[in-house]
């Protein structure tokens, strides 16, 4: 299977902070590719300098073998490669309808056929019509997530990055939002790549995972390989005893996560 991303030696660079040195990861097309580390060790900034929102100093990105050259992106690109966040008040404008937020992308990318395309998003990701003239502030938290996810969707991109997209939520609507997510990308044979903390959120939703430190790759495993403790370095044994809802998923029925 072609890599649908590749990063390759890519440093990022804070004023003189090296948030990023040499990190390298290729991510299938259709798969599913988690980032672990403790705080601070970079997985956002990776999953912000794909996105163009983190300032690189050498390396490449590649998405569909597309060089793309430091911050520069064309709107195709910001179709094709779209990301969730993990504070849904953050990225919805609190004084707009849901209809409006979901109009937006499709202006932006003049998309045609909105009426349909907000219906079906919405009805992807488990809201009903009934929530179109809703205000982000008249929803749960999960609800909110579920329209930054739709929000993602309506372009059709091909890529999505999500960053720690249900750790804001109570564990019973995270596993909610994480069965959608993995539901959406079956259906639509996305590629994932995901950060999370939570390294039962990462084995349930990843098939392979790069786990780092200090703004490096130390270690690169199969979910499989970290669910059965086949891991090669301490900081790796560290961060699965550290992870909660590991411990919770090596000894739970995955699809219950
Ligand atoms: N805009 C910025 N300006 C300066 N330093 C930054 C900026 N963004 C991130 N950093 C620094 O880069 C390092 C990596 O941050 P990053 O957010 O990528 O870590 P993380 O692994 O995602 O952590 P967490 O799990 O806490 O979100 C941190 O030391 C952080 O302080």
């Amino acid at each position: 299977m072609s890599a649908a991303l590749s990063v390759e030696n890519l440093s990022v660079v804070y004023d003189d902070f090296h948030a990023l040195q040499d990190v390298s990861i290729a991510v299938a097309s259709g798969g599913s590719f988690g980032l672990v580390g403790e705080s601070g060790s970079g997985k956002s900034t990776l999953l912000r300098a794909v996105a163009g929102l983190a300032p690189v100093k050498g390396g490449a990105i590649r998405v569909h073998d597309q060089l793309l050259q430091g911050a520069k992106r064309s709107k195709a690109f910001y179709r094709n490669v779209q990301m969730v966040f993990q504070d849904p008040y953050g990225s919805l404008h609190p004084r707009q309808t849901i209809d409006r937020l979901l109009l937006e992308p499709l202006a932006i990318h003049g998309i045609a056929d909105s009426e349909k395309r907000i219906a079906r998003a919405l009805d992807e990701v488990g809201l009903g019509n009934g929530f179109r003239f809703r205000y982000p502030h008249q929803l749960s938290g999960g609800q909110r997530q579920r329209v930054a996810i739709a929000r993602a969707l309506i372009v059709e991109p091909s890529i999505l990055l999500l960053d720690e997209p249900t750790s804001a939520l109570d564990a019973s609507v995270q596993a909610e939002v994480l069965n959608l997510l993995e539901q959406i990308r079956r259906d639509r044979k996305l590629t994932f790549v995901m950060v999370s903390h939570d390294l039962g959120v990462v084995t349930h939703m990843c098939e392979r995972l790069a786990v780092m430190r200090n703004g490096a790759v130390v270690e690169r495993l199969t979910s499989g390989q970290l669910a059965s403790g086949d891991v090669h370095e301490d900081y790796t044994r560290n961060l699965m005893i550290a992870s909660k809802g590991f411990v919770k998923a090596r000894t739970a029925d995955f699809s219950n996560i």
